[in-house]
């Protein structure tokens, strides 16, 4: 079927904007063995919203994750789902969060430190350019690694952290391109009876031994993790704990006994929390730096309104931002929801009708037959693919030139979207019962980053304009054409700001 022309893209997105182009918002495919997929970039707010548990993911994506994080929040359905999103949502309420500003912006400066002193010797132009995703990596763990865990990973500190080295280039490493023999197999898991289809980690793959390994690290540090923080529950030592994990542990701890996480799904945690806030967090870091990079004048608008902003801060007697001062500057935010639009790292789910439906949709599409359609009546097992990066460049819903990077189209409020995802209507963090619960810590982490960069360096694109390729790599991965050997990159031309 199609399944290898998706796989095989050559960047995310090729066929989905193709396919929107020739048939509309609506089409089907066939998957392996002849069976239909039906293809989305609407109908969101019926599938992630009404339909509450009933489009559950697709086996592939739950073994997968699994494999990766454990069985916890990311495979849970139904009750189960709804028991773990419980313990953990106190940890991630607005005024939780915002106690994090000063690891965010340490973390920063300690990576503008960095880049500082290695500008400092460089002798030749080309010494300029830097990997900004590995340093971003770097720092999205010794954020997570303290805010959730009161962890310190010491990647930006460079000491060999097992954790850091477990999930470099995770996704480059296992998910890209996988061979036809894998894409085959895959697509007979449906048929494999769950308690079965466990075993099949076990089998010597490329991914298997990767995941096995990175999820054995971090299933160690997490399991000690818990007890030390269960100890100090017990000895009455954590009133003062802000992080995540500490929160998690008591929450759980005052659940009655039958709704509690077992030990697996506490352990889990750590891993859930580790693949959600890394490369997530900072590739779409490394993409908005990139699209500024290319666009020199909104640097210059977003340094401006920075210093606006910083004079208010003084004014008013205060040393740092607070959240507030982060969301009076509307055209940072403006840029990082345009470059999450442009750039959605998750840029499509697949998820599996758990019953007969019919999906009502927002336009209607022409058949094959030439029957006007406006909604596609699905089978119990369908399967159908929600195209998040075709959704973020649909005309209807954000203008004539949806391929350009337009930071003001956020800046105006627009008449008839219907509501559907979580952060300025784009689906970059999936919506309803199943959206990115960190989706606030990923914003105010990246507001954070985004300003002390701003305030220090100058972006530019090198002087020998390597092309970025969008990867399908499970998840949207930059890399340079013809140098994917070097995993993900994102090099970028800094200058110190002034000298
Ligand atoms: C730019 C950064 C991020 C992006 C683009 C992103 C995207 C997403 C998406 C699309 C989903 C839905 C996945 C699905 O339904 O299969 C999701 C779920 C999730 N994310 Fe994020 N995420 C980001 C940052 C974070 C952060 C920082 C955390 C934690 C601190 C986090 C934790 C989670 C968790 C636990 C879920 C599962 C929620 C559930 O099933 O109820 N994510 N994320």
């Amino acid at each position: 079927g199609h399944s290898l022309c998706n796989v095989y893209q050559d960047q995310v997105g090729d066929n989905d904007f193709r396919w929107i182009k020739e048939y509309g918002y609506a089409w089907l495919t066939k998957g392996c063995w002849g069976v239909s997929r039906s293809h989305v970039p609407q109908a969101l707010q019926h599938i992630f919203h009404k339909s509450g548990y009933r489009y559950p993911k697709v086996v592939e994506a739950i073994q997968i994750t699994r494999q990766i994080a454990g069985d916890g929040i990311l495979v849970a359905n139904g009750t189960d789902h709804a028991r773990i999103r419980k313990i953990m949502n106190p940890a991630f309420t607005a005024a939780q969060l915002r106690t994090f500003i000063p690891l965010f912006r340490s973390c920063a400066g300690k990576l503008c430190g960095a880049w500082k002193e290695r500008l400092r010797t460089v002798t030749t132009e080309s010494d300029r350019t830097i990997n900004v995703n590995s340093w971003f990596a770097r720092a999205a763990f010794d954020m997570v690694g303290e805010a959730a865990f009161d962890y310190h990973c010491g990647a930006l500190d460079d000491s060999e952290n097992e954790v850091v080295k477990a999930y470099s280039n995770l996704f480059a490493d296992s998910l890209l391109f996988p061979t036809k023999i894998t894409v085959l197999f895959r697509s007979l898991w449906g048929l494999i009876p769950n308690r079965l289809l466990r075993y099949v980690e076990y089998l010597p793959t490329r991914e298997n031994i990767r995941f096995r390994h990175t999820l054995k690290v971090v299933n160690r540090l997490s399991a000690k993790i818990i007890a030390e923080k269960t100890k100090a529950r017990i000895q009455k030592k954590d009133e003062k704990e802000r992080d995540m994990m500490s929160i998690f542990v008591k929450a759980n701890a005052s659940e009655h006994p039958s709704t509690r996480l077992s030990d697996k799904e506490m352990i889990s945690l750590m891993a859930t929390l580790m693949l959600g806030a890394n490369e997530t967090t900072s590739s779409s870091l490394g993409w908005l730096c990139w699209e500024l990079a290319k666009h020199p004048e909104w640097q210059k608008k977003l340094r401006e309104e920075i210093a606006l902003i910083r004079d208010r801060v003084t004014a008013r007697g205060d040393a740092d931002f607070s959240a507030g001062d982060y969301d009076a500057m509307s055209n940072v935010l403006a840029a990082i929801k345009e470059s999450m639009r442009l750039h959605p790292l998750v840029h499509t789910l697949a998820r599996v009708a758990g019953c007969e439906d019919v999906i009502p949709l927002s336009q209607p599409v022409i058949s094959t037959k030439g029957d006007v359609v406006t909604e596609i009546p699905v089978s119990a097992g369908q399967t159908v693919i929600i195209s998040i990066c075709g959704y973020h460049r649909l005309k209807d819903v954000w203008g004539e030139d949806p391929d350009a990077f337009k930071p003001e189209r956020f800046l105006v409020t627009r008449e008839g979207q219907i509501n559907v995802g979580i952060f300025a209507n784009l689906m970059s963090f999936s919506g309803g019962l199943r959206g990115c619960i960190g989706w606030r810590f990923a914003i105010l982490q990246t507001q954070a980053m985004l300003v002390e960069l701003l305030d220090n360096f100058e972006f530019a694109i090198p002087d020998d304009k390597p092309e970025i390729q969008r990867v399908p790599a499970g998840q949207m991965i930059s890399m340079v054409r013809n140098k994917m050997h070097l995993g993900t990159q994102m090099p970028l031309k800094i200058s110190v700001l002034g000298g």
